[in-house]
């Protein structure tokens, strides 16, 4: 049985315990929120994982496994103090990342813990083809995102475009990744997954649409390299809780705590 502490309790995190709570071999003991947020924390877990404690950090336990689902802020605040303290962590806000040293935070936490932290794939797949080929030599990897425009308020894309009146597919940033998760932080996780993958936020580009014509999360994503060369489209159904994020990023999490739980792993 493995003893999981989930850090966010949000769209990602309340559709990981709800695919989980017939999994026996998983457990949520504690659910980490900010204390404005855990009344309403509360009365989800009670049905979702009624034995598990909501607490707003993660004093002296010891998971076996603390998992990041819950934005920026919680990098720094509680997965690299524990990762110091010796617990391995997973982390699904891969856009944090972008923010200068913070890898090399994270890296130097779970070095000096003796253990490791996992950055999931979330929304976006291949990463395992990107990574590998990527040993070989990359030459260039383009993201193209594409969101319909709703998936794009409360962005700077609100304040340039009347994204409501929004006929046809408009480009609204085109660039570096690094530039891209300064702006689009909260929606620069799929970017910043591809560099740390392959060709590092600099060399990365980016392009990001708003788009009428769509319904899902759009990622497409063209790399070439001495391994030869891929293309992959994936239209990622939104999460009805937040349209900013694709179910399959509720899948990818399941999917990760499932192989450290279970004795096949894939
Ligand atoms: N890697 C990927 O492909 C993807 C990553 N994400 C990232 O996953 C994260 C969560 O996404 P959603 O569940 O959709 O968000 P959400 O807004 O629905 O839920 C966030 C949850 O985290 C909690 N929270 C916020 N700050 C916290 C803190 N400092 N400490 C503890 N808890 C905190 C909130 O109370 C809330 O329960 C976001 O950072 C998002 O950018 C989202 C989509 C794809
Ligand atoms: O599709 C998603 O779930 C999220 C996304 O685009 C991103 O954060 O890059």
């Amino acid at each position: 049985m493995l003893h999981v502490s989930m850090i966010g309790c949000g769209a990602i995190g309340v559709g990981v315990m709800e695919i989980l709570k017939s999994d026996p071999e998983v457990a949520f003991d504690m659910v980490v929120v900010p204390e404005a947020h855990m009344e309403r924390a509360r009365s989800t877990v009670s049905t979702l994982a009624p034995t598990a404690r909501v607490v707003s950090r993660l004093g002296e336990e010891r998971p076996d496994l603390l998992i990041e689902c819950a934005g920026h802020q919680a990098i720094a605040e509680h997965i690299i103090p524990a990762l110091e303290r010796g617990i391995p962590c997973m982390v699904v806000s891969i856009g944090a990342l972008s923010e200068p040293g913070l890898v090399d935070q994270l890296e130097a936490a779970a070095r000096a813990g003796k253990t490791q932290v996992q950055l999931l794939s979330g929304a976006i797949g291949a990463i395992d083809a990107l990574a590998a080929a990527k040993v070989g030599g990359l030459e260039s990897v383009v993201y193209t995102g594409r969101k319909p425009p709703q998936a794009w308020k409360d962005t700077p894309a609100e304040a340039a475009f009347d994204l409501d009146a929004l006929k046809e597919p408009t480009i609204i940033f085109e660039g570096s990744a690094r530039e891209a998760a300064r702006l689009y932080p909260k929606n620069a996780n799929v970017a910043a997954t591809l560099s740390l993958a392959g060709l590092g936020l600099d060399q990365t580009r980016v392009r990001l649409y708003a788009d009428p014509g769509v319904s899902e999360n759009v990622h497409y994503v063209e790399a070439r390299g001495a391994f030869g060369g891929f293309e992959l489209t994936m239209r990622g159904k939104p999460l009805a809780a937040n349209p900013k994020t694709s179910a399959l990023t509720v899948y990818s999490v399941v999917r990760a705590l499932g192989n450290r739980a279970h004795a096949l792993s894939i």
